[in-house]
């Protein structure tokens, strides 16, 4: 029973002390839990002198070393690279020991261990949905009972208890299926803005129409996505077996409405702008009680506000929804398994979609006002664009693509990262009320 696991004779292994192996690390150690943990052979050294003054953590020189001495092990790695690492490690694991892992992305994780995992080892997996850096409290915290006793899920949730977030239980495929829907498609939507800014040498903070109110947020949010790893985002959409559909149809929904957009269909345009909407939101469509408010958007720019703000056409936003309609997605379904960016997003959406003459207002724009066709065409590109490199599984392609805008946007990182994060604590607070 998990009543009866003690600090002192239950042991944590962490393979993988990368930002997220590290932020579980101090955590479990900081709450009592002896933690023993490793990275790659050649980081050991670095290791120990960082973590020298933790007592409760213990660096080992490699997987064979946490595995064989510890009874729950978290592989922390990379989500391509799991398989390679648990054939490397698993068969050292302790007999009757509990592993899973932390990827972002569970079918592959899974494969993985039942592949070269003992059988008489249990197997269950996690997954915090949130980055890093963000205070775990009351996120969501995915937890999959895979091939293990109710005993082991016990002790599983009485050691994660300690980052205090609420707690999911799903299935590896229901964990995939819902996490394509809030962190795949959002993913692409802010990775496809960037592309866009970057190849037109933009700086948006600099140009009016995009400063102030839910500008602030793709921007702001944008920018984070750019300031992480690339594998963290790659990972998470070419292995989850339903993103790609999912990325797909948010490129054929840019698509289309641009088609629409530049034939000047208003019609047509229109009619499918309400109708997503009405699937989506359904009766949901008041002013009133929105997600987010202008006072709270309007305090976090990189850039100063125009007197009159610049009409835009919100393509990433009407595609987004259009995309959800297409696949029959209702987002708030996914609430309970969402990251903080995908409540950004989703409020954002709302914020447009349940305000009717701002929605119209944005719909003649799009049709009559061509100022920005440049922008929206170098939006479709890169939307398209992400969802080949998804398509075709290419890591490497998807690396050099987001690499390349990283580059481009890194000297303003560190102003993005502090205005990012007051601006989402600052909104997700606003939600909580
Ligand atoms: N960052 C985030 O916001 C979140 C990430 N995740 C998931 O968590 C996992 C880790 O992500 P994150 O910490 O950000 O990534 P990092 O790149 O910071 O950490 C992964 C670490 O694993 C190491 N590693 C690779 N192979 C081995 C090996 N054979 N033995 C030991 N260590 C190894 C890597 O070394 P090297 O760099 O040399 O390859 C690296 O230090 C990923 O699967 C990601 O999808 C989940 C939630 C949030
Ligand atoms: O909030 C997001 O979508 C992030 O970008 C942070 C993140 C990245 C990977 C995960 O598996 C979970 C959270």
């Amino acid at each position: 029973m998990a009543d009866t696991i003690a600090f002192d004779s239950f042991t944590v292994g962490i393979i993988g002390m990368g930002d997220m192996g590290k932020m579980y690390a101090r955590r479990l150690s900081d709450a009592g839990w002896r933690v023993k943990a490793c990275d790659r052979e050649e980081k050991y050294e670095g290791l120990c002198q960082e973590f020298a003054d933790r007592k409760r953590i213990h660096i080992l020189p490699n997987g064979h070393l946490v595995s064989r001495s510890s009874d729950y092990i978290i592989y922390n790695v990379e989500a391509a690279s799991i398989d390679k690492v648990a054939a490397q490690y698993g068969p050292s694991t302790k007999q009757g020991a509990i592993v899973g892992g932390q990827t972002s992305c569970k079918a592959p994780e899974i494969a993985a261990f039942e592949k070269h995992l003992p059988s008489d080892v249990e197997i269950i997996s996690c997954h915090s949905l949130h980055g890093p850096k963000v205070d775990s409290t009351g996120q969501p915290l995915v937890i999959i009972q895979h091939r293990a006793s109710h005993a082991s899920l016990e002790k599983v949730e009485k050691v994660l208890s300690c980052l205090n977030s609420q707690h999911v239980y799903l299935s590896a495929e229901e964990h995939d299926h819902i996490t394509a829907d809030t962190q795949a498609v959002t993913h692409a939507a802010f990775l496809s803005m960037g592309k866009a800014w970057h190849a037109n040498e933009q700086f948006p903070w600099e140009i009016a129409r995009y400063v102030g109110g839910i500008e602030n947020v793709k921007i702001n949010l944008t920018l984070r996505i750019y300031s992480q790893k690339w594998h963290v985002y790659a990972g998470l959409a070419i292995l989850n077996p339903y993103a790609k559909e999912q990325i797909r149809q948010y490129a054929q929904s840019v698509t289309d409405l641009y088609k629409l957009m530049l034939a000047g269909h208003r019609g047509e345009f229109s009619q499918r702008i309400k109708t997503a909407g009405a699937r989506v939101f359904g009766s949901r469509n008041c002013d009133g009680d929105l997600l987010l408010k202008d006072e709270v958007l309007d305090r976090f720019s990189l850039g100063k506000k125009p007197d009159v703000p610049t009409p835009n056409n919100h393509l990433s936003l009407l595609a987004m929804v259009d995309c959800w309609s297409q696949l029959s997605i209702v987002p708030y379904d996914h609430m309970i398994c969402s990251t903080p960016l995908f409540r950004l997003w989703l409020g954002v959406t709302e914020y447009l979609f349940r305000q009717p003459a701002l929605l119209d207002e944005v719909i003649k724009v799009a049709i009559d006002d061509n100022t920005f066709r440049s922008d929206d065409l170098e939006f479709t590109f890169a939307a398209r664009g992400w969802s080949e490199a998804v398509a075709f599984g290419d890591f490497e392609g998807y690396r050099d693509r987001f690499e390349s805008t990283q580059r481009f946007f890194e000297p303003r990182f560190a102003d993005a990262t502090k205005v990012g994060n007051e601006m989402i604590k600052t909104i997700l607070e606003n939600i909580k009320k």
